[in-house]
C-alpha cells in the first residue's frame, strides 16, 4: 500500500453554528482513486474544503503528504477543482488566464517561462480546449467551463487531484473528455479524491467509495460493482415483491 497522501482523523467542523462534519476518519493513499459519495448536505464538499484549508476544524487532524495541513505549503502538488456553481461566478477572464492561474504555484515569483506556458498549453489540449484559449469564459458552455477548471487544476502538474462534482451539469461530450483526462492522470500515477453524486462514467476508475451521511462515514470500501442505478449506494430498495404494507428498506444514502 502506498503512503497516505490525505489523512483525516476525527475531523469535526461547524458551519453557521451547526455541526457539519462529526468525526470523519479518511485516508487516501498514493495512486488511489477515491469517490466521496452521499446525499445532498451530508458534508462531502465541506470535507474536501477542509482538506484544502477552506474550512476551519473544530476538532481532529488533517495531513497532506504526511505534513499537518496548517504546516503544509507545497500547494503546487495539489490540484483542486471546486464545484462549478461556486467557481464560474462571472469573473471576466480568458480561458488562458484562468488556466495560467493554476500554474502560478510552480512559477518563481509569478514569472512565466517557456516550461510554464507549455504546461498551460498541455493542460488545455488535455481537456480538448486548446482552440478556445483566447475566448472569454463567458462564451463557453457549462461543460466547457468545467473542462477549463480541470485544466487549471492540471496546469501545475499535481500529484493529488481533488475534484468536487466534476460531472455535475456537464454535457455528454464533455463527460467523455473528462473521463479520458482522469484516466490519463490515474495512469500517470496521480492520486484522486472526487466528490460524486453517483459513480456514473467514472465508475471503472474508482478504487474505493466513501459514503457520508450527516457528517459521518457510513461506508468505506469497494465501490458497488454492478452497473445501473439500482446497484448504487443510496438506491432506495423498494421491491415490488415486498409484502403489502411492509416498510421498504431505505438506505437513502444519495437522496
Ligand atoms: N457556509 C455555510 N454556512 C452554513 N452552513 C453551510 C455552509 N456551507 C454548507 N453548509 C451546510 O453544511 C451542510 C453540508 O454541506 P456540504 O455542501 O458539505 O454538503 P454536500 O454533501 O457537499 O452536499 P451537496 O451534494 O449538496 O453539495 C449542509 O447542510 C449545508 O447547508
Amino acid at each position: 500500500m502506498g503512503e497516505p497522501v490525505i489523512s483525516l482523523r476525527g475531523v469535526r467542523a461547524e458551519l453557521g453554528g451547526r455541526p457539519v462534519l462529526r468525526g470523519i476518519d479518511l485516508t487516501v493513499r498514493r495512486g488511489e482513486v477515491v469517490a466521496l459519495l452521499g446525499a445532498n448536505g451530508s458534508g462531502k464538499s465541506t470535507a474536501v474544503r477542509a482538506v484544502i484549508g477552506q474550512v476551519p476544524l473544530a476538532a481532529g487532524e488533517i495531513e497532506l503528504f504526511g505534513t499537518a495541513r496548517h504546516r503544509f505549503r507545497d500547494w503546487a502538488r495539489v490540484g483542486y477543482v471546486p464545484q462549478r456553481t461556486t467557481a464560474a461566478s462571472g469573473v471576466p477572464a480568458t480561458v488562458t488566464e484562468i488556466v495560467s492561474a493554476g500554474r502560478l504555484a510552480r512559477t518563481r515569483f509569478g514569472r512565466f517561462r517557456k516550461a510554464d506556458r507549455d504546461a498551460v498549453q498541455r493542460a488545455l489540449a488535455g481537456v480538448g480546449m486548446a482552440d478556445r484559449a483566447k475566448d472569454s469564459a463567458f462564451a463557453l458552455s457549462g461543460g466547457q467551463q468545467q473542462r477549463v477548471l480541470i485544466a487549471r487544476a492540471l496546469a501545475c502538474e499535481p500529484e493529488l487531484l481533488i475534484m468536487d462534482e466534476p460531472m455535475a451539469g456537464v454535457d455528454l461530450a464533455s463527460q467523455g473528455v473528462l473521463a479520458d483526462t482522469l484516466r490519463d492522470q490515474v495512469a500517470a500515477g496521480s492520486t484522486v479524491l472526487l466528490v460524486l453524486h453517483e459513480l456514473g462514467p467514472l465508475e471503472p476508475l474508482i478504487d474505493r467509495a466513501v459514503v457520508l451521511r450527516d457528517g459521518c462515514v457510513l461506508h468505506d470500501g469497494p465501490p458497488p460493482k454492478a452497473v445501473g442505478q439500482h446497484a448504487l449506494p443510496g438506491h432506495d430498495h423498494v421491491h415490488p415483491h415486498d409484502a403489502a404494507g411492509a416498510e421498504p428498506i431505505r438506505t437513502g444514502l444519495l437522496s
